[in-house]
């Protein structure tokens, strides 16, 4: 089977599926049944505190480690029977990586790019073109500078487009934005965006900045205590939680604050009774951050019995 074939396999198949995903490591349990699937074109961030297991996950899904039990598939395939083919269909953007220091930006990607020549095909080109991918990552002025001359946040741009540079129609991020600028933040959430518009690319992120998880995902995990506590949009998770909206303005110079559920009725019903004389009007949400911090205490107070059914041991 060429790489062609494989692409054109059941295309409606999610990108990535798992049922029952458990890893312990010594005797800690710290998957306990994650159940999760990303649809293709889709982009999910992977919110949890910091071992939480966002990156044991990411490892099983990409084949770095292996599960203790349950079922994963990804583009099609389980990540412990990956070939070279399969792998040329991911792109991984690990926590760190350090290597490479002689190297030449430009040169670094035309070579790690040679490798995904064979896996080229009519509906994806590989590699990019390196000098594209500069471009896109927004390393022009670094092309030809060495990797050990980076700064960190280039270093971090560098191993994004390392990442890219076979096409990925499954990319992995994690952390991906440790180290930016306000700036290059603002870029990478640009081609983020793009990439899952554009070319339809599949992405899969962990990242402990909420505002960064709410611009760019589609929808949200919250892995807490080894299972999926939360999946949904922002706004949706934001809703479960707190159905209430504060809304502030100010009324012939005073400040005034409600907190009310049908936000438009409310605002509606002001410019009715008081037209004009409202100014400075502000309707705000509860956000994704408050969310995600309740969830997490709620299950921490709630002792992690409280996932019901979830927290069998996992077979030795
Ligand atoms: N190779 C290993 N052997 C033993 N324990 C490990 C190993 N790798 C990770 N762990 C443990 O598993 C738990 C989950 O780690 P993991 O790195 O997956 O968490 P994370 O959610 O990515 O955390 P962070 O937000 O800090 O990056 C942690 O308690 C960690 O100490």
């Amino acid at each position: 089977m060429n790489p062609g074939d494989i692409e054109k396999e059941k295309p409606d198949e999610p990108a990535i599926e798992t049922r029952g995903l458990r890893m312990r490591y010594g005797s800690a349990d710290v998957l306990r049944g994650v159940d999760l699937r990303v649809r293709r074109g889709e982009v999910v961030a992977l919110l949890g505190p910091n071992g939480a297991g966002k990156t044991t996950t990411i490892e099983i899904l990409e084949g770095f480690r292996r599960r203790s039990a349950g079922e994963v598939r990804v583009l099609g395939t389980d990540p412990d029977d990956g070939d070279e083919a399969w792998r040329a269909r991911l792109g991984i953007v690990l926590q760190s990586w350090r290597d490479h220091g002689r190297w030449r930006v430009r040169e670094l990607l035309d070579q790690l790019g040679r490798y995904y020549t064979p896996y080229s095909t009519a509906e994806r080109r590989r590699p990019y073109d390196p000098q594209e991918l500069i471009g896109l990552v927004g390393l022009e002025g670094q092309a030809e500078a060495s990797v050990a001359r980076l700064s960190g946040g280039q270093r971090r741009r560098l191993d994004v487009a390392i990442g890219l540079v076979g096409r990925p129609e499954l990319l992995f991020l994690d952390e991906p934005t440790v180290g930016f600028d306000p700036q290059a933040r603002q870029e990478f959430h640009e081609l983020v965006r793009r990439l899952a518009d554009l070319e339809d690319t599949t992405i899969l992120l962990t990242t402990h900045d909420l505002d960064e998880a709410e611009r760019l995902a589609d929808r949200i995990l919250i892995l807490v205590g080894g299972v999926i506590v939360a999946d949904g949009g922002a706004a949706e998770l934001t809703r479960r939680v707190s159905g209430k909206a504060e809304v502030r303005y100010n009324l012939d110079g005073e400040w005034h604050a409600a907190s009310v559920e049908d936000a438009a009725g409310y605002v509606r019903g002001l410019f009715e009774r008081h037209g004009d004389a409202v100014t400075d009007l502000e309707v705000r949400r509860t956000r994704l951050e408050e969310v995600y911090l309740a969830m997490v205490r709620d299950f921490e107070s709630a002792g992690h019995a409280e996932v019901p059914g979830r927290l069998a041991e996992v077979p030795a």
